[in-house]
């Protein structure tokens, strides 16, 4: 469980949000929704451990391990590596050999969890939006998180697309229990894969039912 207790952040003079009080359960699948500039990323960074709090307590009740999936950008045709490549950075090299061993297998299997296995040799940069997010996927799966942060993760995707990556999320929250917390301005997809949603309003946080979501909330000025 991820806990805050009246969390603040301010940048210099700038009030960010104050008194932030909520819980995050293992297994929740969770949206944080709230306009531009109302702090969202601020709070999983402050999460991560990028970035730091400037009052309030925020606890864990075991150890978390996070991966984090970044908001699309597009790579270009000519980077180096290919997509099984590309989700290997994220191993700590070693030069053991049986650690190779064990690293192969722990890719394999990754690739097989996101559906990447048929397009692992595909050069990342030549990859459609949607193979390039799994491939992020991947990656931030590698260290066996039990928190995956998806920080605007489906932007820019066709609906399609985005329902697919959501489907392999929602299977993998399903399967493993995985806590997943999902930032977004997206509407129809926090009613379809959320079950519980913290909307950043006036400068702090409030738990709303998912029912109860609408698409203003997702517009007005913070
Ligand atoms: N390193 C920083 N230094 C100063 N101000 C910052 C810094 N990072 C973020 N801010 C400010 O903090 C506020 C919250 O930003 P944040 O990116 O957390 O909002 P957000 O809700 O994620 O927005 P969006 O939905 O547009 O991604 C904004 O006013 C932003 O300009």
């Amino acid at each position: 469980m991820i806990e805050a207790k009246d969390l603040t952040k301010r940048f210099g003079q700038q009030l960010v949000f104050e008194n932030l009080n909520f819980k995050i359960n293992d297994g929740d699948f969770i949206s944080l929704i709230g306009p531009n500039g109302s702090g969202k990323t601020t709070l999983v960074k402050i999460l991560m451990g990028l970035e730091k709090k400037t009052s309030g307590e925020l606890s864990f009740t075991k150890k978390q391990t996070i991966g984090y999936v970044p908001q699309f950008r597009n790579i270009d045709m000519d980077y180096p590596l290919d997509i099984e490549q590309f989700v290997r950075l994220n191993l700590k090299f070693t030069l053991s050999p049986s650690k190779r061993h064990e690293d192969d297998e722990l890719i394999k299997n990754i690739l097989q969890e996101t559906k990447l296995t048929e397009l692992k040799n595909r050069p990342l940069g030549l990859a459609s939006g949607g193979e390039k997010q799994k491939a992020y996927l991947a990656q931030a799966l590698l260290n066996d998180p039990k928190v995956l942060i998806l920080d605007e993760a489906t932007a820019s995707l066709d609906v399609e697309v985005k329902m697919q990556l959501m489907d392999l999320v929602q299977e993998l929250n399903q399967k493993y229990n995985l806590t997943v917390i999902f930032i977004t301005h997206d509407y129809e997809l926090t009613k379809k894969y959320t079950s519980r949603a913290l909307f950043f309003k006036n400068k702090t946080i409030e738990e709303v039912h998912v029912n109860d979501v609408s698409e203003a909330m997702f517009e007005m000025g913070s």
